[in-house]
């Protein structure tokens, strides 16, 4: 059983989803994307390369008459404008032209990186996004933000670029360590918290096998937040309002992302900034006590982290003062006022930051 989504902008279909549990339909994706006598790059990270890129090179050279690849190290530390620049200067070499096409191979790391160079190479190239982590198939590969960090800043360089297609093959979370299969729950409950409850239920009834990474669950789990996902950025694709949502967790993550030097996984992070944003919502009488423990609780079990050491207070709300999350020198946050319902706050001050992080900080 396979499951397929469509992303839709002003009522037209933009691009597919498409949830498989092997390779077997991405050559027919490719073909509908690139004409035989074009080329493809397979951009990757070296870990991922090293388990999938020769199956997706081989699947990629049945469809199109030459096929690179351009592979760099894995990690957040790689996500910044120098390994663009040698993905522009590969392409260049390949003599890349605008009908030519990328595959983002990999993770978020890879598929904001990629989305990035293919929205700014020859000013557009098309882009299918193929996520091999939990993170990437249930958020980063869908809604077309994409970037790079700047100087240790997150995301701070980026465009919003829509893939032409999304392939994923829920195989490929086998390899994932437990701590990277972990982080994509960060994402998901994330889901559950501001849209849907009865997603996050069916989350909350279906650990045992989640924890044994079941393919039939993880299909319902993954089609499940990207039509949260879908829903949102269809109704506001650029992060005009409603899209902002989906910073919950973000405020204060970004933050304490930086500041551990990218030591911590991004969804480990998103896990610890709505430990702060449900602390601050719960605080404001908008969520109950047994409330914001059932959400710390349900992170926990998933082995995301609800507390974190080694950071300050102060240094926390100052970074994350020079996020993107800024509007008129006001900082953007994200409320509950239920779970399954959040709002944006532009009044919370940094007294309540203060007390929300000393539930955090160790
Ligand atoms: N664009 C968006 O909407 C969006 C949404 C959420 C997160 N993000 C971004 O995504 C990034 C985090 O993504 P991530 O958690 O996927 O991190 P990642 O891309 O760094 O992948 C995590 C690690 O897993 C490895 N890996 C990936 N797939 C694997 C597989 N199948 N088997 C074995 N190892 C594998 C990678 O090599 C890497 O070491 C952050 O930069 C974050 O800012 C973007
Ligand atoms: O797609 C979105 O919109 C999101 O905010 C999804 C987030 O999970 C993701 O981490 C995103 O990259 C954050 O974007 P940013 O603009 O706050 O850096
Ligand atoms: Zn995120």
């Amino acid at each position: 059983m396979s499951k397929l989504i469509t992303v839709h902008y002003d009522d037209k279909p933009i691009y597919n989803i498409t949830i498989e549990k092997d390779y077997s339909k991405l050559a027919s994706v490719i073909k509908e994307q690139v004409e035989a006598e074009h080329k493809v790059c397979v951009v990757s990270d070296s870990s991922v390369a090293s388990h999938y890129l020769d199956a997706v090179m081989d699947i990629a050279s049945e469809c199109v008459s030459k096929v690179t690849s351009f592979v760099f190290p894995a990690g957040e530390a790689s996500k910044n404008l120098n390994v663009v620049e040698d993905l522009y200067e590969h392409l260049i070499k390949e003599k890349f032209d605008r009908k030519d096409i990328l595959l983002a191979l990999g993770g978020g790391v890879v598929g904001d990186l990629t989305g990035f160079a293919a929205s700014t190479y020859l000013r557009g190239i098309k882009v299918i996004q193929l996520p091999t982590t939990l993170l990437a198939m249930v958020d980063s590969s869908v809604g077309g933000k994409t970037g790079v960090d700047f100087r240790g800043y997150k995301n701070m360089v980026g465009a919003f670029h829509q893939p032409s297609a999304v392939y994923m093959n829920l195989s490929t979370l086998n390899t994932l360590t437990e701590k990277q299969y972990y982080s994509g729950f960060g994402e998901i409950i994330k889901h559950g918290l501001i849209k849907d409850m009865e997603y996050y239920s069916y989350i909350e009834k279906h650990l045992s096998e989640l924890n044994s990474r079941s393919l039939d669950v993880l299909e319902e789990v993954v089609s499940g937040s990207c039509n949260i996902k879908r829903m949102v950025v269809e109704n506001d694709p650029t992060e005009k309002g409603e899209r902002a949502l989906l910073n919950f967790g973000h405020t204060l993550g970004h933050a304490i992302e930086k500041l551990m030097n990218f030591s911590l996984l991004h969804g480990e992070c998103v896990s610890l900034g709505m430990v702060a944003a449900g602390y601050i919502s719960m605080k404001r009488d908008m969520i109950t006590e047994d409330e914001f423990k059932g959400m710390t609780d349900m992170l926990k079990t998933l082995n995301l982290p609800v507390s974190v050491s080694e950071l300050s207070v102060d240094s926390i709300i100052e970074t994350s003062k020079s996020d993107k999350k800024m509007d008129a020198g006001k900082i953007k946050f994200i409320l509950l006022d239920r779970p399954g319902n959040a709002v944006i706050r532009k009044d919370v001050t940094d007294d309540e930051m203060r007390e929300a992080l000393s539930v955090v900080l160790l």
